[in-house]
């Protein structure tokens, strides 16, 4: 049976932020779908409300109102703890800042996840060369972030963001540390991910490059969606 359900679903959601007497309309209205294996960029100005919808969609943070259902699964529904886990279940992660371990190689870096999710050493071990084979790092295995460029230092986060098989990956300027040469591999790199994995993506980003090649384009104003191309 073809499952039709989207994969990421958001209705009328809210995020409001209060400091003393202001109240900030982070998230004002927000409707959303975003199907299996779709590349998504979310673009628009500083302060616009990007990384809040990120942190929302993966329940990172929580909303005022609405609703937010990854997979089918409601995240109102879940407690702190069941969160996490279904979080450390679907959900990969990269951030601008890579987010590394620095005392530990490529290699067990990525395969960290995996040791929290109880996979056992060896397959551990196993899966995250594989990783880094995949992400073109597999001589770099036994590096530490500081014995790597930018570049490839992004390369394992995505190696890592990859490993549990996550459903969806979350990206949050992927490409702000780097410059436009590596930024640009980096972008052909999720894209061909996206195309052979069949991976979804959803990726903020300042980068036009990357809203111009995602499969589809949201842009965000003052909290609200003002186009979903
Ligand atoms: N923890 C917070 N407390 C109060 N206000 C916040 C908090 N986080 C964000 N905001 C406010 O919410 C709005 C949206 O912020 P957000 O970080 O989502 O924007 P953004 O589009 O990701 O910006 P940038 O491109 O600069 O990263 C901004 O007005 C910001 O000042």
């Amino acid at each position: 049976m073809i499952d039709n359900t989207p994969l990421i679903k958001a209705v009328n959601v809210r995020k409001i932020y209060r400091i003393g007497q202001q109240r900030i309309a982070a998230l004002d209205n927000i409707n959303l779908s975003v199907a299996h294996g779709e590349m998504v960029a979310i673009m628009g100005q500083s302060g616009s409300g990007k990384t809040t919808l990120l942190n929302c969609l993966s329940g990172l943070d929580t909303i005022d109102e609405g609703e937010i259902a990854i997979a089918n699964q409601n995240l109102r529904d879940l407690g702190d703890n069941e969160r996490t886990k279904f979080r450390a279940r679907h959900m990969g992660f990269i951030f601008q800042d890579f987010n590394l371990l620095p005392v530990l190689s490529a290699v067990e870096n990525v395969e960290l996840p995996m040791l929290v999710s109880r996979v056992p050493a060896r397959r551990a071990r196993k899966r995250a060369l594989e990783m880094l084979d995949l992400v073109g790092l597999s001589q770099r295995a036994r590096h530490r972030p500081a014995e790597l460029s930018g570049g490839q230092r992004q390369r394992v986060t995505i190696a890592r963001a990859l490993t549990n098989e996550p459903t969806i990956v979350w990206a949050d300027e992927p490409t702000g540390n780097l410059d436009s040469e590596t930024a640009q591999e980096i972008i052909q790199l999720l894209m061909t991910l996206n195309q052979t994995q069949h991976q979804t993506f959803v990726i903020v980003t300042h980068a036009q490059e990357v809203g111009k090649q995602a499969d589809r384009l949201i842009t965000m104003r003052d909290g609200r969606i003002v186009e979903q191309g």
